[in-house]
């Protein structure tokens, strides 16, 4: 069957998008879903998301990574998908849906997308590293200079490695530019390998540089591979609250395979 897709991007990490309203999308075919993410044979993305009418909400999410496999919350994604909503008429400039972490409130003006991220109570502070979950989970590892790093061969071996295992963890390498700006490289599980940003990812460092006393900021920018992004958040008893994940979301291409 001919399936009609969408590509989108935000900050460089890159989605397929289909509109599953009617419901036609077979989510069993872990193999298919990894055939239309493959770089060479397929459309090529860092994961596909399916967009599905939800019974009190604007809509929901469904994601899966590139390997096939649907996995936890994806920042990024979450965004791209507020932007592939709006293009098909399903919102205008807010919206309230559900994803696998919960309900997210959005807002889109001029191709900027603010995606409300779940609150966070629990950050594990280790000798060289920090870890977080912020709808996925991050390792946070601080480092003096990340531009010369071999991020893939670093990052695997911390994601297969104790205490990750087999189920694994997204890795964030981390370097401060100034007071309220940090750089970040990021290994992605799923994709086994760097992206050009992760949403989930560089809201787990703002916390983490925060409660590391890195930065004293509440609105912090992160410059990733792919471009920028933004993380606002406030401290309640030492809860990280009322979070959002800001930056741009694009519409690529869209085609039938
Ligand atoms: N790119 C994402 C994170 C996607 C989920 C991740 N690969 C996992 O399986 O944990 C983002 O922007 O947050």
């Amino acid at each position: 069957m001919q399936q009609t897709f969408y590509k989108y991007q935000g900050t460089g990490n890159d989605f397929v998008m289909i509109d599953n309203r009617q419901q036609t999308f077979d989510k069993n075919d872990t193999k298919r879903i990894a055939f239309l993410c493959d770089r060479r044979f397929g459309i090529g993305a860092d994961g596909l998301i399916l967009l599905e009418n939800h019974p009190d909400l604007d809509f929901k999410m469904v994601y899966y990574n590139a390997d096939g496999n649907e996995s936890t919350m994806c920042g990024n994604g979450g965004r791209c998908l507020v932007a592939f909503a709006k293009d098909l008429g399903v919102i205008k400039e807010h919206a309230v849906f559900e994803a696998i972490d919960g309900l997210h409130h959005a807002e889109i003006n001029n191709g900027i997308v603010k995606l409300q991220m779940m609150d966070v109570d629990t950050v594990e502070q280790y000798e060289n590293h920090m870890f977080l979950n912020t709808g996925s989970p991050h390792h946070v590892q601080f480092e003096e200079k990340i531009e010369d790093f071999d991020i893939k061969t670093k990052g695997a071996k911390i994601r297969y490695g104790a205490p990750y295992n087999q189920e694994g963890t997204n890795v964030n390498f981390v370097s401060k530019v100034n007071n309220d700006t940090f750089r970040v490289r990021t290994y992605e599980r799923g994709v086994e390998d760097e992206t050009l940003s992760c949403g989930t990812g560089v809201t787990a460092v703002a916390i983490a540089m925060n409660r590391l006393k890195e930065t004293d900021e509440t609105l912090v920018n992160l410059n990733v591979e792919g471009g920028k992004l933004q993380v606002s958040f406030d401290i309640d008893n030492g809860v990280y609250k009322n979070v959002w994940l800001i930056g741009p979301a694009t519409y690529v291409f869209k085609g039938t395979i």
